[in-house]
């Protein structure tokens, strides 16, 4: 479903600033597997995904998505494959728009159609309270309240739903819920697992909590200067402990994981 051959990524090339942010990453993720994904300040995991999504392109290196060689398409074009929730809750939606005005701009998202007409298409409404009755937070009555006035963690659970609205294959999490507090970051988990399932997503999840890098998802990967140093799923890593993934990281890097924000419980 996502296959990374050889990425290689540099930003600033030949200046004093170059940094080798892919050093040839290869990846291989099969259809609806929930993949999460550590490693130190730097390593590339938030480039790693700007590849996937198309924000950022390889120097060389090819990513195909859904069968496509996507390596040339511009990220709008990938649009209609791949959904992304940002760290920040407010660069995913608009602030002053209201709930349902913002998922009907998800609705409408690839195609040639504005809000307003987006708005007019009969049962929309009624198909985003339905979406939003799933998620559990009683906010398919609140739909006229701008989005500006939800809390961090419903946000995000808003912006999940608007990130996997449209028929989409593979779902992209970068740190999510890093700005959330740990209950709200725990709905928030719960929800893109139970979202990611449901609609059989590949998902890629960026995370600084290695003991949520091990509870969600199927498969675990370590980044490292540019590469990826670990790659860990199936019975393996279903007895592995927080403490044997930073073992492993250890021997695998030789260095010992270096991330100001890493939380480790
Ligand atoms: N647009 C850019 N221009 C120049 N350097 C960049 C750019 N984007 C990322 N980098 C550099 O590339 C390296 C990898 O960055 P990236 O954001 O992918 O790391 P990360 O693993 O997500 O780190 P963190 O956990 O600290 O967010 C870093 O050294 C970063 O400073």
């Amino acid at each position: 479903m996502l296959k990374l051959s050889d990425i290689h990524i540099t930003f600033n090339a030949g200046t004093a600033t170059e940094v080798r942010a892919l050093r040839g990453v290869s990846l291989d993720i099969a259809e609806g597997e929930f993949v999460t994904v550590i490693g130190s300040n730097g390593a590339g995991k938030s480039t790693l995904l700007s590849t996937v999504v198309g924000t950022t392109k390889p120097d060389t290196g090819t990513v195909h998505l859904a069968g496509n060689d996507v390596t040339a398409w511009p990220a709008a074009k990938r649009a209609g494959l791949v959904g992304r929730v940002f760290q920040e809750p407010r660069l995913g939606t608009c602030s002053s728009l209201s709930i349902e005005e913002n998922l009907a701009l998800a609705a409408a998202r690839g195609k040639r159609r504005g809000l307003s007409l987006a708005l007019g298409k009969h049962g929309q409404k009624a198909m985003f309270a339905e979406h939003l009755e799933k998620l559990g937070l009683g906010l398919e009555h609140r739909m006229a309240t701008p989005i500006g006035a939800l809390s961090g963690g419903q946000r995000q659970a808003v912006s999940l739903l608007m990130a996997t609205l449209l028929p989409m294959k593979i779902l992209v999490l970068d740190e999510h819920t890093a700005a959330l507090d740990p209950s709200a970051a725990h709905k928030v988990l719960t929800l893109s697992a139970e979202i990611a399932g449901e609609g059989r997503l590949t998902t890629l999840m960026v995370t600084h909590s290695m003991k949520d890098a091990l509870a969600y998802g199927s498969r675990t990967l370590m980044m490292n200067a540019g590469r990826i140093v670990l790659d860990i799923k199936g019975e393996e890593r279903s007895k592995l402990k927080v403490s044997d993934l930073l073992e492993r990281f250890g021997r695998a890097a030789g260095t010992e994981i270096d991330d100001d924000q890493l939380m480790l419980g």
